[in-house]
């Protein structure tokens, strides 16, 4: 309803019927919208179909409609050919959704996350092993390593209570993922069995784990294991592309955690550049997760109708000049309070998404992220690699484009950077 019939949005031209489907590109949409961001402002509107789309390009429009006004804006789309499962981040706002995301913000609570180090920091270990054994799959073993720690935290933390069969069950079923490489799998589709752990799970009330369990579950379809991927690998691609960042955080390493020993969660604090690093590292999720507004509703003389799709272009708003001066350079730096210095905007307030449907898994990722990091750049120094010539092969960072961004594998080494490199991994992997 709009009584005072105010317009929508600015945006693009329609066309009778089909509104503006001819004018969004099947590929990488979010540049577009962002051009268009240019011409019509931080928040636009176009339909297909008569389907009404706004994009939100500004962190304040976003904050402004999906944060403070979370009781409109906290549902999702839906497909009419979307199953009915149990997916949270599909899922539309209600008890149901609120009840999932109070399990997995309370496994993932900040109190809790010590509760998990051990399992993260077991796979991160595992990880340098294969490197040292075999530098140049480091994805492949970045890959095998993400998703070891998602299946550990998905069912390990009821393991110690299981009997052996569950136990060998999910040996295998890690073993499956690393015969599959795990790129890109599905790892309900690799290992079938998966879906039924809920029944197996000893339950008190019968309702609370298996809830949680199952969301989790088939989030590890979506989007969270990915984007976990996906920021560790722009991470390692940016260190690799600036040997003098990595010179740096390399330093920064050396000089708080010492020479004898593999970082590891209590020198978290103590390094600032290293965090600051991980802080900027780029676009995973470049339109995030859509959200559905449940009502009419009126933002700056405009007019949003009920059920429009809201999309928040990450991508826009991480690459947004009045935020970031430069934005597509890695600069750390930016983000540390210096002299004559103002930290810029946290990106790490775009990256998770907005408002009551923000991920709840982003202290956990931003653990991984960092432990992984930590280690493998304290234990190996990333280099191009050679041609046949001998000349370093240039790096050229370019991503695929998807729903969630990967940076596209480089050709480089990893080489130990001391001489106990070797040894601090193995005795580490070997405990
Ligand atoms: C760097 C890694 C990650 C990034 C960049 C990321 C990003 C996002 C974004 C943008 C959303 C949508 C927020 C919105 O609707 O505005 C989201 C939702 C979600 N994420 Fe993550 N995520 C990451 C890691 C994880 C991890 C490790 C988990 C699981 C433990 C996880 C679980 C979820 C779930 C369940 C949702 C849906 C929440 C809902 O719809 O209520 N994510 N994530």
């Amino acid at each position: 309803k709009n009584p005072d019939n105010l317009p929508y949005p600015p945006g693009p031209k329609p066309l009778p019927l089909i509104g503006n489907v001819n004018d969004v590109p099947r590929e990488v949409p979010w540049k577009v919208f962002q051009e268009w961001g240019r011409k019509y402002g931080d928040i636009i509107y176009f339909h297909t179909f008569g389907k009404p789309i706004i994009i939100l390009n500004s962190v304040t429009a976003a904050h402004d409609l999906l944060d403070k006004r979370g009781s409109i804006y906290s549902y999702r789309p839906q497909f009419a050919m979307a199953n009915e499962n149990f997916s949270l981040t599909s899922m539309d706002y209600s008890e149901k959704s609120k009840k999932q995301r109070k399990y997995l913000q309370s496994y993932f609570s900040r109190q809790l996350l010590p509760n998990y180090y051990s399992t993260q920091i077991k796979e991160v270990h595992r990880m340098l092993y294969d490197v040292l054994q075999d530098p140049d799959n480091y994805r492949q073993h970045i890959k095998r390593m993400a998703a070891g720690i998602t299946m550990m935290l998905a069912y390990g933390h009821e393991v110690k209570t299981m009997d052996d069969t569950f136990i060998k069950i999910a040996e295998k079923g890690v073993k499956t993922i690393e015969a599959a490489g795990a790129v890109g799998a599905h790892i309900v589709d690799l290992i079938p069995w998966l879906r039924f752990i809920p029944e197996w799970l000893p339950v008190a009330d019968g309702t609370a784990v298996p809830c949680y369990t199952t969301a989790l579950l088939e989030e590890t379809k979506g989007q969270d294991d990915e984007g976990t991927l996906s920021a560790l690998e722009t991470a390692f691609t940016m260190l690799l592309a600036d040997p003098l960042i990595q010179a740096r955080v390399q330093a920064e390493m050396d000089v708080i955690v010492g020479k004898d020993r593999l970082p590891d969660f209590s020198y978290r604090d103590q390094m600032p550049y290293l965090n600051t690093s991980l802080a900027s590292y780029g676009v995973q999720t470049p339109v995030g997760v859509p959200h559905r507004a449940s009502e009419d509703d009126f933002y700056n003389g405009y007019y949003i109708p009920k059920d429009t799709t809201v999309m928040a272009n990450q991508w826009a708003m991480l690459n947004d000049e009045r935020l970031y001066p430069e934005p597509s350079k890695f600069n750390p730096d930016r983000f540390l309070e210096g002299e004559g210095r103002i930290p810029q905007f946290d990106p790490r307030n775009i990256a998770f998404g907005f408002g009551r449907r923000q991920c709840p898994g982003n202290v956990l990722a931003e653990n991984t992220l960092w432990i992984a990091t930590a280690c493998l750049f304290y234990a190996f120094k990333a280099t191009p690699a050679k041609d046949e010539k001998g000349v370093d092969i240039p790096i050229v960072v370019e991503y695929t484009e998807h729903a969630v961004r990967h940076p596209k594998p480089l050709k480089c080494t990893f080489r130990p950077r001391r001489a106990n490199s070797a040894a601090l991994i193995h005795q580490a992997f070997e405990v």
